[in-house]
């Protein structure tokens, strides 16, 4: 791997995984009281994700921009994640390639966003060398993979991990949903498998069964973990201070 991987003032590295929680407000009022309770938790936080999906006026641009000034007021120098999950990855939007390309330029020109996660899925059909270019204006990218309905076999998982460094990912990110404890162990193997490969790994196994998986980053070689500050935008994340307390 090659420099120190930064988002804003955090650095990235494999041993010390970082706590991201997730805006994901439906409306202003609703991240405007998220936000209250990250000024109440902000010991236990090191970066943010804005679930723009969430949001249920994300395709309106003023809106969104008035938004976003209101987040990168109340978030000082924590390092902030711009995500619009779709549908077909567990989140809220359902939304056309060209807006999805169209949602990435706009977080990028913004120049608010420390990362920009960008689903693995559908890069064949954004324009080529899109992420080379949001790199180049000074945003990192994490080119992400979620699975809802299972754990694939190990080798696979590498594979997926894998994509996401040669489509020139920052951060390379696998979510997936376990059946058994020997998913959620697969999932780790493969974490470790691909730590320290070409770029840092968040490995995730959902659900209560992958609980685990969210507290060991350490173990694993994930460098970052996600918690809630009261709702969870994802099955089997932890309220962030009890996450704090149980890693290790
Ligand atoms: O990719 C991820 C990880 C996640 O799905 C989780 O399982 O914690 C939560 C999402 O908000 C985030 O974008």
């Amino acid at each position: 791997m090659g420099e120190q991987l930064m988002l804003g003032q955090v650095s990235i590295k494999e041993g010390t995984p970082r706590r991201c929680v997730s805006l994901s407000g439906a409306t202003t009022a609703a991240i405007a009281a998220e936000l209250k309770l990250f000024k109440q938790k902000k010991a236990f936080v090191d970066v943010l994700e804005w679930r723009v999906d969430c949001f249920v006026e994300w395709s309106n641009e003023p809106l969104r921009q008035e938004v976003l000034t209101i987040i990168k007021a109340a978030i000082g120098t924590t390092p902030l994640i711009f995500t619009c999950r779709t549908r077909a990855e567990g989140g809220q939007a359902t939304l056309s390639t060209v807006t999805y390309e169209e949602l990435l330029q706009w977080a990028s020109a913004t120049g608010s966003f420390a990362a920009i996660d960008i689903e693995l899925a559908l890069l064949p059909q954004l324009a080529p060398g899109l992420c080379s270019r949001i790199r180049q204006q000074g945003t990192k990218v994490i080119v992400s993979h979620h699975n809802f309905e299972r754990t694939p076999p190990v080798q696979t998982m590498v594979n997926l991990l894998e994509a996401g460094a040669d489509a020139e990912a920052d951060i390379t990110k696998l979510a997936v949903m376990p059946h058994s404890k020997l998913d959620v162990l697969r999932l780790i193997e493969a974490s470790q498998r691909y730590a320290c490969q070409r770029v840092p790994v968040i490995t995730i196994s959902m659900g209560a069964l992958g609980q685990v998986s969210r507290l060991i980053g350490s173990f694993s070689g994930s460098v970052m973990t996600f918690g809630a500050l009261e709702a969870t935008s994802a099955p089997g994340q932890l309220e962030i201070e009890q996450l704090a307390r149980q890693m290790y």
